[in-house]
């Protein structure tokens, strides 16, 4: 193998910090040893992480966040609600302690910390930290799950259109679970997309696989003149319209139920959304999504893809780590950077795409294009 100069620099410089030597030299000495400890600190915490996991898990579980945000609690206190004896229901509160979930309160009693303190305020973290029992089973073989010799996966499962021939034919059962994790999870999602861009000069929104409604929902509170259109599988779109009609909103949002990817859309709209959908799609069924997103619009009607998307920065290890072993368990679909996207839209006949910034890039990224 030929190597650049740059190359050879690289493997001298890897080879010299990874003498053990060289870094208990670095752990000692002034000048290097807070970056030392970083770093340790760094990798320890990936080695662990999911144990610091499983301690979220417990305490999403036991209800302890909003349970804590209530008033400090000792573990005497908490142990009958946790259903183990003090000195577990003591081990587990320190553990979570230690990662900054709680914090002490005096010697005895336990409140929220500068972690957990969004919890109780975020119902979706709790119910995405809920449905993760399903990956800890995908994961537990990782080179397995990476070399495609698992058969089927829970994850695969839970999102029943992932992979389906035919999603469309999936009934309440299938469905009922995912759409209501994605609505409980929407809020800082809506919340960021809508103050990112103003729907102001817009007279009919379209949402493509809107789920069952709540994304429109945010929409038609903040932006009363607008009419709104909802597109989803039949038995999710059936949700939708049961959801505005007891909102009050049914006489200007409408649901349609239709495999995007092989239904005609409704006509009409002037902008169109596509909240957490593209990145649940590999290439072939994101460009169909993204040509019949095209085909609803006329030219310079105005398309919204809002989702967490790859190599955002100081993001990277959600949508590249997380979501990329997530999507993969599930079946279908990647997290993509926005230059990718910017093509792909450009190929389904959308031109001026752009990133708007948002205000929580972790989670949600907005890019909009006009119909060409
Ligand atoms: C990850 S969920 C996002 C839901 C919603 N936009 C949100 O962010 O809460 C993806 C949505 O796309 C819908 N979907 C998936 N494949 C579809 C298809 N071929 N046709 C119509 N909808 C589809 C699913 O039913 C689901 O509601």
């Amino acid at each position: 193998m030929q190597y650049s100069l740059i190359d050879r620099l690289r493997i001298w410089r890897d080879r010299k910090l990874a003498q053990p030597a060289f870094q208990r030299w670095a752990a000692d000495s002034w000048f290097t040893r807070r970056e030392a400890a970083r770093r340790a600190r760094g990798l320890f915490d990936i080695t662990a992480g999911f144990i610091y996991s499983q301690i979220l898990y417990a305490c999403v579980k036991l209800d302890l966040f909003d349970k804590l945000a209530d008033g400090p609690q000792s573990a005497a206190e908490l142990a009958d609600h946790m259903k183990m004896d003090v000195e577990a229901a003591d081990r587990l509160l320190r553990a979570a302690v230690a990662i900054d979930l709680l914090e002490r309160r005096g010697p005895e009693r336990y409140g929220l910390g500068k972690l957990g303190i969004a919890m109780p305020g975020n119902p979706g973290i709790a119910a995405m930290v809920r449905h993760h029992h399903m990956l800890y089973h995908d994961i537990d073989d990782p080179l397995a799950l990476f070399r495609g010799e698992l058969e089927e996966t829970e994850t695969g499962h839970y999102w029943s259109y992932a992979g389906s021939l035919d999603p469309a034919a999936d009934g309440e059962e299938r469905i009922a679970e995912y759409t209501t994790l994605m609505s409980t999870s929407i809020g800082f999602v809506a919340e960021d997309a809508l103050d990112a861009y103003s729907l102001k000069d817009h007279k009919c929104l379209m949402d493509i696989g809107g789920g069952e409604g709540r994304f429109v929902s945010k929409v038609a509170e903040r932006w009363p003149h607008l009419q709104l259109k909802l597109v989803d599988l039949p038995a999710v779109a059936e949700r939708a319209t049961k959801n505005f009609a007891e909102q009050g909103i049914g006489d200007r949002a409408t649901a349609h139920g239709c495999n995007v990817k092989k239904g005609e859309l409704p006509k009409g709209a002037d902008v169109v959304t596509l909240v957490r959908v593209i990145l649940d799609h590999n290439h072939d069924g994101a460009m169909e999504i993204l040509r019949a997103a095209r085909s609803a619009l006329e030219p310079g009607g105005t398309l919204l893809i809002i989702e967490p998307m790859s190599e955002a920065p100081g993001a990277e290890p959600v949508g590249d780590a997380y979501f990329g072993l997530y999507l993969l368990a599930m079946g279908s679909g990647r997290t993509r950077p926005p230059r990718m996207l910017k093509q792909m839209v450009e190929e389904a006949g959308f031109g001026e795409a752009r990133l708007v910034r948002t205000r929580r890039p972790i989670q949600t990224r907005l890019l909009v294009a006009r119909a060409v």
